[in-house]
């Protein structure tokens, strides 16, 4: 099978779907187009892609596969303008966008019968932008979620997961209205929840003497990580997730109105019910299996709370090439040894740090 691959949008994802299918097919050749011409040359510099275009139709004519992945609303577009040039005939093009729905009904009504279009997402991502934020590895265990419609042959979806092969996900087919509820549910509208969260905390924070934001702990941290993320993405994702994201809102406010009841009747029992059924249903979550929370490998160290302890433990991990996604001290006080939390993006590379740190550390990994 000849791999002419266009990879339109070259940031975190498309930048991320170019080095893995590198990864699988290295025979694959690799043109990018971008309309940042910054980003354009990054990717060149940084080899994420073989060559650059300098138009959206130099980079397609040619093509066996073109991955779109640029924000939701530009999709459409470029979709419309791929609809008047001639591609080859048996060309095969995708999307990663977070929103199905609308992308696979566009695509259905601008695009010649002839040409194959297959939604894709891959559920996984950060709330970083742009290529030099890429990663071959980015969607390993994750879930990519592929909504073919009924027009799309089994041989063309086949050549299109095995193109995307190296991202070691798992492709889960669903239709484009199930993803939308499905993604709205768990990404998008949590979304929202970290971005509201932050703007509330913002505007108090204008009427207090002192700085709130100067306080905010781990638990603000960690819940409006997400918050961080590109406007211009999930500005689109809203614009095309509309009816789902209304009627979330409208749940939630109830959702509220529940807690705030039993916080007005000083209702101990159903306060204490409300934050169990929230843990259990967290615990549940699958921590290692594929799903659109990222899977992070975890090894806990008991290590001495003094300076340059966490310096050690990361140029012994840079030494053996293990790379981090995060280290954190966690439960520490004067008089007991601290604990060091650090997170791994695979179990390979938590297994050979834990090799490398248990001469020196006693090392633990929770495998509950
Ligand atoms: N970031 C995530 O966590 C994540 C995860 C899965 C899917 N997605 C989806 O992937 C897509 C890309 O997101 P990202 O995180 O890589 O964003 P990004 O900002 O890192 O990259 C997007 C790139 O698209 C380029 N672009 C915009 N309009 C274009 C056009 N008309 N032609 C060519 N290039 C264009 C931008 O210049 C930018 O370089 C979005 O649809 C997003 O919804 C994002
Ligand atoms: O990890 C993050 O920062 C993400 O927000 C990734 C995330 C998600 O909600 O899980 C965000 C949007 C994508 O469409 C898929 C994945």
């Amino acid at each position: 099978m000849s791999k002419q691959v266009a990879v339109i949008g070259l940031g975190l994802i498309g930048g991320s779907i170019a080095l893995a299918i590198k990864n699988h097919h290295e025979d694959a050749r690799i043109t990018g187009f971008d309309v940042n011409q910054n980003q354009l040359q990054l990717a060149k510099a940084l080899r994420v892609v073989d060559e650059t275009a300098s138009s959206l139709e130099e980079a397609v004519q040619s093509a066996d596969f073109i991955m779109i992945a640029a924000p939701v609303v530009q999709t459409e577009h470029i979709l419309a303008q791929l609809s008047e040039y001639s591609l080859k005939s048996n060309v095969i093009i995708s999307d990663v966008g977070s929103t199905k729905h609308s992308i696979v009904k566009h695509a259905k009504s601008i695009l010649d019968p002839s040409i194959t279009f297959i939604g894709g997402h891959p559920m996984a991502g950060s709330h970083k932008t742009g290529v030099s934020a890429a990663k071959s590895h980015l969607f390993e265990n994750a879930f990519y979620i592929l909504t073919p419609d009924q027009n799309v042959a089994e041989k063309d979806l086949n050549k299109l997961m095995d193109l995307l092969r190296g991202t070691k996900a798992t492709f889960v087919e669903l239709e484009a209205e199930e993803h939308d509820y499905l993604v709205g549910l768990i990404s998008h509208f949590p979304h929202i929840l970290a971005a509201s969260l932050v703007n509330f905390v913002s505007e108090s924070n204008n009427n207090q003497r002192f700085n709130v934001a100067r306080f905010a702990a781990g638990g603000f941290r960690d819940i409006t990580r997400i918050a961080s993320a590109s406007p211009v993405m999930w500005r689109d994702i809203l614009l095309r997730n509309k009816e789902v994201l209304l009627q979330m809102t409208d749940d939630l406010k109830l959702e509220l109105d529940r807690i705030r009841n039993y916080i007005e009747q000083e209702d101990g029992d159903k306060i204490f019910d409300y934050f169990t059924d929230a843990k259990d249903f967290r615990d549940g979550l699958p921590v290692r299996s594929r799903g659109a929370i990222p899977a992070f490998y975890d090894l806990f160290l008991d290590v001495q709370d003094q300076p340059g302890v966490i310096a050690a433990v990361t140029q012994k991990l840079a030494g053996e090439e293990i790379s981090i996604t995060n280290i954190r001290i966690i439960e520490t006080r004067e008089d007991i040894m601290g604990v060091l939390r650090i997170s791994f993006r695979s179990e390979l590379d938590r297994d050979n740090a834990k090799a490398v740190l248990e001469r020196d550390f006693d090392t633990y990994v929770d495998d509950k």
